[in-house]
């Protein structure tokens, strides 16, 4: 790791001052990608013996890439911070010229905040001068979004999305001078539909959506099928070759799971969603295409759920005016019915290079698995040296299992969230070209209670007898075809561990697709390895944040956003 008195003597400084900064002078030095200043006194000190820690204690370092702005202190802030000083601090008033640099901060749990340091000094040419050459290395940053479509659902989550936006994230957008379209939504699907149509894409970075799961996937319909067409790729067929977008989605967190941002971001913080997106962060994601008999039906990036999800989901809508604790209620009545579904579930294994669900190799930020995204016919060629060395195999690499399942999840990400920290498949990565097949099969309630709670705390959910997982690359599910039953049998219940006759209605569950249902029991499933990029970084490591972070520590001023 770098050094900061490494950094402050690196050749090649952009600028180098001597500024007060809280009424200290201190050693200001920009380079292209670091701006770092430090304690005149105390730097001298050290160079008379004072330790190491004395010089990290009042040393400090932002790195460009995370300076949201620069601009000419607010004359106002600047009298009110002189006044509040006694006589003896006297020198701040001899030095009436000041900027401020307003930075990413990282706090607790991957959170992000925007703090604002000053520098004053005498000379207001030389503050000018330093406004100028932040903003030059700012201007270099291709990556930032300089327009951004914003999406609100206003019905969201506790209906926040509105509120969240204009007094959050709005502001910080200004500062970062990102100009915004802003459509706040007047029913379902108008988002997508306004994306596959309407939208000059031409106009903008990125496409930002507040609210919940289900208004990323409106998103996310939207701006794949733009892609597709104006491509002139036929996205209906099970085989098509799908076209990445190139325009990346934000995610402003504002509805009841919000598992798609707590996965890629590692909480569910309007302003550090916002923050990410100021930055350009970039991270792509895989993106699952769903099939009904060669019809295709939806897309996925998080959970597809059959079984217990579906059926929270399913029961869930009905008490939606209840907003995120629907979930809550409904995942009780979903336990205590303890259904199961009969079915066949067929998959291609992932090859071995993409690790395995149970490795707790965990998907974090840089993700080396993520890293390599192999092209089609890498795929392809690995997939026949499986085949040519499994003897019995005689299904091009297929597998396939019959059983009855209480729940059928395809985890494409780990699909992380409030309820669940460690998410439903902790291992699972974000742009592996792979989702993760978990089957939990028929067992008893106190078994399933127990496999539940695995999700809430860091025990493997996967170490029991009923369950296994599997990372692949497709999968297909058929429900099993019961014979038709009588009149009488039909005003019973669906397959219950209390019960062995069938409701022919109610045999079947229903696929929960990143929160929506999907009309059909039978599907095919194919992952698209990064079809679309967030803006995110993927999961922080904690103590990476603390390494990268010096300035946060010790040194900024409390006003903070
Ligand atoms: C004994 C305690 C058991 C607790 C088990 C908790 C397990 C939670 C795993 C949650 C996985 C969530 C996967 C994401 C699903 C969302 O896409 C979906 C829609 O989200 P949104 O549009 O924001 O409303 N949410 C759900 O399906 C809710 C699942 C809740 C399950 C209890
Ligand atoms: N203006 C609107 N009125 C009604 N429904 C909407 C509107 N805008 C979006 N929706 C729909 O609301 C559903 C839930 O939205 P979401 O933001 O995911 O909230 P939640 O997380 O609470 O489910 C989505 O399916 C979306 O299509
Ligand atoms: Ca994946």
């Amino acid at each position: 790791m770098t050094r900061l008195s490494d950094i402050m003597e690196t050749q090649g400084k952009l600028l180098y001052s001597k500024l007060f900064h809280k009424h200290r002078q201190v050693e200001v030095a920009l380079n292209c990608s670091i701006l770092s200043w430090k304690e005149i006194e105390r730097s001298r000190k050290r160079s008379s013996g004072i330790s190491n820690s004395a010089e990290t204690a009042h040393s400090h370092a932002v790195q460009v890439c995370e300076i949201v702005s620069v601009c000419k202190t607010d004359e106002q802030e600047n009298t009110k911070t002189r006044r509040s000083r006694t006589n003896a601090e006297q020198p701040s008033q001899l030095y009436p010229h000041a900027f401020t640099v307003s930075c990413v901060r990282r706090t607790r749990q991957h959170r992000w905040r925007c703090s604002d340091v000053t520098f004053h000094s005498a000379n207001q040419g030389l503050c000018e001068q330093w406004i100028q050459v932040i903003n030059e290395q700012l201007s270099l940053l291709t990556n930032r979004p300089k327009s951004l479509l914003v999406y609100i659902n206003p019905f969201g989550g506790k209906r926040h999305g509105k509120r969240i936006y204009e007094r959050k994230v709005a502001p910080l957008f200004g500062r970062a001078c990102i100009s915004t379209d802003v459509i706040v939504t007047e029913r379902a699907n108008h988002a997508r539909d306004h994306l596959k149509t309407e939208a000059n894409l031409d106009k903008y970075d990125g496409v930002v959506c507040v609210g919940g799961d289900g208004m990323f996937s409106e998103i996310l319909h939207g701006l794949i099928t733009r892609t597709q067409t104006d491509s002139g790729v036929d996205q209906k067929q099970p085989d098509a070759e799908l076209v990445p977008c190139s325009l990346h989605i934000g995610i402003i967190p504002a509805g009841s799971t919000d598992c798609i941002c707590f996965a890629t971001v590692g909480t569910n913080d309007p302003v550090t969603s916002a923050l990410h997106i100021i930055v350009g962060d970039s991270q792509p994601m895989d993106v699952c295409s769903v099939h009904h008999n060669d019809t295709f039906l939806r897309y996925s990036v998080s959970l597809l759920g059959y079984g217990f999800y579906g059926d929270v989901l399913t029961n869930s809508e009905r008490t939606r005016f209840l907003g995120p604790a629907r979930y809550d209620l409904s995942g009780l009545k979903t336990f205590l019915s303890h259904n199961y579904y009969e079915g066949t579930v067929s998959f291609l294994p992932a090859e071995n290079n993409v690790g395995d669900p149970r490795d707790k190799l965990q998907c974090r930020s840089g993700c080396p698995i993520c890293q390599h995204k192999p092209s089609s016919k890498d795929v392809q060629c690995e997939m026949s040296e499986k085949k040519e060395k499994s003897d019995e195999d005689v299904s091009g690499g297929w597998r396939a299992i019959r059983g009855r399942f209480i729940a059928i999840n395809a985890a494409s990400m780990s699909c992380a969230c409030p309820r669940s920290p460690q998410g439903l498949s902790p291992s699972a990565h974000l742009a592996d070209g792979t989702t993760d097949l978990i089957l939990v099969r028929k067992c008893s309630r106190l078994d399933f209670f127990r496999h539940l709670l695995r999700h809430t705390n860091k025990e493997d959910q996967f170490d029991h007898s009923f369950v296994e997982v599997h990372r692949v690359r497709k999968f297909r599910f058929q429900p099993q075809q019961h014979e038709l039953v009588s009149l009488e049998d039909l005003s019973v219940s669906p397959i219950s561990s209390a019960q062995t006759t069938y409701n022919y209605s109610t045999s079947h569950s229903r696929w929960s697709c990143d929160g929506e249902i999907l009309p059909h029991a039978a599907i095919q499933v194919s992952v698209q390895c990064q079809l679309i990029r967030l803006f995110a970084r993927g999961i922080e490591e904690q103590q990476q944040c603390l390494l990268e972070d010096p300035c946060t520590l010790w040194a900024l001023e409390p006003s903070t956003h």
